[in-house]
């Protein structure tokens, strides 16, 4: 079931840099919320908060009211929250098949990693072959992260969101480097695959995945939040133009 998720307050800072300054957002269960911003805005800082890799100077986070404060990144990830990274966090030493493997047992209790009838091992291979097949990895399943196209990667860091069937998914510039026939492809992807039954938070530079996949935008400048709401509304409004955009939108 799609969480529901409440950050107040949140603030985060590096030295002198204040990456977040007392941001507020709140997410309906299974709403999908595109996150845009100037580079250094402090939207992956987010990410970051809300999958416990940082700890936040002050505010708070909410995963359908259970306070995230103190949880560790694992712990966070057995809630339910599952994120993709935009420099790629593959397991490079292991096989596609083991990447999306690594991933469910992640979140699954710690003796399946090491016991499991042949019967739940065959049903567990099936499944994850299947996701595999969904991101046209299948045939890819023994090859190394290594032997994989950009394209491929992506999808893959995906594939392994999606084993952990996450509640809330953050998914950061999951169309980086892609080609624009290659972003429509991803973009259908996620759509399909990724977005039904859960809520997520969607930052991506590209316009045209955004307007696809998320019906509310927020905007980031300096590490405040400086819009929110509809798409079409937030993306004609003169100061997000810009602060984002300069001159004219991408
Ligand atoms: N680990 C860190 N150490 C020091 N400064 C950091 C760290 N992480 C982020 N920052 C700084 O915090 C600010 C926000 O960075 P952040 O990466 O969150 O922005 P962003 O909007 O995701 O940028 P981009 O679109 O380029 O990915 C920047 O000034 C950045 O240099």
């Amino acid at each position: 079931m799609a969480a529901a998720v409440e950050i107040q307050g949140l603030s985060c800072r590096f030295g002198g840099v204040k990456a977040l300054d007392a941001v507020d957002i709140r997410l309906s269960p299974g709403e999908v919320l595109g996150l845009i911003g100037p580079n250094g805005s402090g939207k992956t800082s987010l990410f970051n908060l809300l999958t416990g890799h940082h700890n936040p100077e002050a505010g708070a986070i909410l995963l359908d009211g259970l306070d995230l404060a103190g949880q560790s990144p694992s712990q966070i990830a057995r809630f339910g929250i599952a994120r993709t990274f935009q420099n790629l966090r593959l397991l490079r030493r292991l096989s596609v098949y083991e990447n999306v493997r690594a991933a469910r047992h992640a979140c699954a209790p710690l003796r399946d990693a090491f016991w499991l009838s042949p019967a739940a091992r065959r049903q567990e291979r099936d499944s994850l072959m299947n996701l595999l097949d969904i991101f046209g990895l299948s045939e890819k399943a023994q090859k190394t992260p290594a032997e994989l196209t950009l394209v491929q990667m992506r999808h893959l860091e995906i594939a392994r969101l999606l084993a952990a069937d996450p509640k809330l998914v953050l998914l950061d510039e999951p169309a980086a480097g892609m080609t624009s026939a290659e972003t429509q492809a991803i973009t259908e992807v996620i759509a399909t695959h990724v977005l039904p039954g859960r809520s997520a938070i969607v930052i991506e530079h590209k316009m045209q995945l955004v307007a696809a996949l998320c019906p509310r935008i927020a905007v980031l400048n300096a590490g405040r939040k400086i819009a929110d709401g509809p798409t079409g509304q937030v993306l004609a409004d003169s100061a997000v133009r810009q602060s984002y955009f300069g001159a004219k939108p991408c």
